[in-house]
């Protein structure tokens, strides 16, 4: 059975943000992961993570203006500057939070000079932080128009020329699906690559019960091939999220 984590940034929103670390925990996650908790003391989320016994799985590098604010900067040319600035900020944070991982978003872009924009920062990136683990996520088109990053095809491309041994691909399935229509078929062509997986239904990102992916059969599936990873609930829940989570009680056979 995967660990499963909840992304508070998604989950719990009914909660003041700190008050979500416990409301995770005594939903059964073991760890949590948030797209930009930079609003809040790390002090504060360090106390609640420790008083929950959570791991602080993932953060987003900035950008912190994420309500109509850009997706990133890392591929995007002309922006280097501006990017090492977010993610030295991140880091920081990243670091402080003992998170497992940071989630480096592409932003808006395309052409040949984004993608090599993107290479030179994540090798940079990844030599700054040798012991921290870096992932890129394809994301979708449709509720992320213009965002460079995709198409999985594109991100193992861009992983094996990075070729660090802390960069590595963050699989939410609820992308892939929706990229390929088959997202257990990109499972097979590119887990090997994944360092941390999210998940919601397909089409309208809830909880990951029904729709057009098999979840059980994607659970089971890394339990057989050995994902030793996180699997982190990215979904919008009802307005009282406790009301969504049979799916986990499920996976874990309670
Ligand atoms: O959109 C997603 O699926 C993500 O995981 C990113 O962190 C951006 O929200
Ligand atoms: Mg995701």
């Amino acid at each position: 059975m995967p660990k499963f984590a909840a992304n508070i940034s998604y989950l719990f929103r009914e909660l003041p943000f700190l008050d979500r670390f416990a409301a995770a925990a005594d939903h059964g996650f073991r760890g949590v992961e948030a797209l930009f908790p930079y609003d809040d003391a790390v002090s504060q989320m360090n106390r609640r993570l420790e008083r929950a016994g959570l791991e602080m799985v993932l953060i987003n590098a900035p950008p912190p203006n994420w309500a109509g604010g850009e997706r990133g900067f890392a591929a995007v040319p002309g922006m280097t500057e501006r990017f090492r600035h977010d993610f030295t900020r991140a880091r920081r944070f990243a670091e402080a939070l003992g998170a497992r991982h940071l989630h480096l978003m592409a932003g808006k872009a395309s052409g040949l000079l984004a993608r090599t924009t993107f290479v030179e920062n994540l090798r940079w990136a990844a030599a700054q932080t040798p012991e921290l683990s870096l992932t890129i996520e394809p994301i979708n088109g449709v509720d992320m128009p213009g965002y460079f990053l995709n198409d999985f095809d594109l991100a193992a491309e861009i992983l094996d020329e990075v070729a660090a041994p802390n960069l590595g691909l963050q699989f939410d399935m609820y992308h892939a699906q929706k990229i390929t229509g088959d997202g257990h078929a990109v499972w097979e062509t590119h887990g090997h690559r994944a360092v941390h997986i999210q998940v919601a239904s397909v089409p309208d990102r809830t909880a990951p019960v029904a729709g057009a992916v098999d979840f059980p059969a994607f659970f089971a599936r890394l339990d057989e091939t050995g994902y030793g990873g996180w699997v982190s609930a990215e979904y919008n829940p009802p307005p009282d999220t406790r009301d969504s989570l049979d799916w986990m009680r499920l996976a874990q056979g309670a």
